[in-house]
């Protein structure tokens, strides 16, 4: 057979199984629309129906992972899986996430690598307003960035959820790699002014010195609003991420800037919802506790006993009284466990206070 020949016969394979594939997507949406209405029939009086199921989401993806053969890697293959259910879900119910804006920043690419495509997403001004979107019920859920891997805690997010009663449903993590952007009439060889959000500022402070110890740094809003401003101005750059450059038509003269090569960004989803265990979850609390001797250790003890493995501790000045203490507390496992809920009880009888702020599946992606 002649290479055009082949081409064509493989052509035509890929034809018939591209037709197979939507047939079978389509069978699947229509078994979501199904299950739409089943939810919807369940429903006792007043009760609103739960269509968005982190749990059942995250099994999915777990499952296609460990089936999956190749050629394709695991991601892909749990990427692509991700926007079909993106878009089952969205036959359902259209999803609303607040997120933290404007377009193009790093935590509207986190909420659409957690929920897909299909979701609207609404761009907010500031952390807080997420939190309010949501507690208001305006949206269904917010993704904020939470601690990065150079820089530490989003102390405006741990704030946040002092003030707030949501339940985290979800995380994801992303890597975040910053360039140094310019528009089209910036003179390269004049910059005075670097645009960024301070925490990328901060990301790539090393950077900076080593190439730009003199041009002043400003810190604005966002990497994306860094990026807008560069547009119009002849001897300013930005900081910013693939997106916010692609968004404002930025050419990039200097790539992966940041100090640390993995560096990364947390992201919490907040909603209204509790979710049930996995098996493979993690679970956030806030313990606040009166400053005396050994407070610490008394508050880690009943994690040390049960065998729980912390992922991340915090401390942020409480806003009640001088000298007390809030620590944000993330550990393995769900708060339904027999384990966990032992230790959080113990915690309970020491802590001031304790706010459970949710139990959620483990990051897939
Ligand atoms: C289909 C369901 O509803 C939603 C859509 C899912 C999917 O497309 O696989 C999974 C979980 C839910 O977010 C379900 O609850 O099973």
């Amino acid at each position: 057979m002649s290479d055009e020949a082949q081409l064509k016969a493989l052509r035509n394979r890929i034809d018939s199984i591209d037709e197979k594939v939507l047939e079978l997507i389509s069978e699947r949406a229509r078994c979501a629309q199904t299950v739409a209405e089943v939810k919807q029939k369940t429903l006792a009086e007043g009760e609103k129906p739960v269509f968005y199921r982190p749990e059942r989401e995250a099994w999915v993806l777990k499952h296609i992972m460990e089936l999956n053969k190749g050629p394709l890697d695991n991601e892909e293959v749990a990427r692509l899986f991700r926007e079909i259910m993106s878009a089952c879900l969205a036959l359902e119910e259209p999803l609303r996430v607040a997120y933290l804006g404007p377009e193009g920043t790093f935590t509207q690419a986190a909420a659409l690598k957690h929920f897909g495509h299909s979701v609207v997403s609404v761009p907010m001004a500031a952390i807080d307003e997420i939190f309010r979107e949501v507690a208001a019920g305006a949206v269904h859920f917010g993704v904020v960035p939470v601690e990065n891997s150079t820089e530490g805690a989003i102390n405006h997010t741990l704030d946040s959820f002092l003030e707030h009663d949501l339940a985290i449903c979800g995380e994801v993590e992303l890597r975040i790699h910053h360039h140094l952007l310019v528009g089209e009439n910036t003179r390269t060889d004049k910059i005075s002014r670097v645009y960024s959000h301070a925490q990328s500022l901060a990301q790539c402070r090393k950077w900076l010195d080593a190439h730009y110890p003199n041009v002043e740094r400003v810190a604005v809003a966002s990497n994306a609003e860094a990026a807008r401003r560069v547009k119009g101005e002849w001897n300013s750059a930005a900081i910013a991420g693939d997106i916010a450059g692609e968004l404002y038509g930025l050419t990039r003269i200097a790539e992966k800037i940041e100090d640390r090569p993995d560096n990364s960004t947390r992201f919490l989803m907040i909603g209204n919802q509790e979710v049930p265990p996995t098996g493979d979850d993690k679970t956030s609390i806030i313990v606040s506790m009166n400053n005396r001797p050994g407070v610490l250790h008394h508050l880690l003890q009943p994690f040390h006993e049960n065998g729980i493995d912390l992922t991340r501790i915090e401390t942020r000045p409480s806003r009640s009284g001088k000298w007390t203490y809030v620590f944000f507390i993330d550990f393995f496992g769900h708060q339904h466990d027999p384990l966990i809920k032992g230790a959080l009880e113990k915690i309970r009888e020491e802590a001031v206070a304790l706010k459970i702020l949710g139990s959620y599946p483990k990051a897939v992606l």
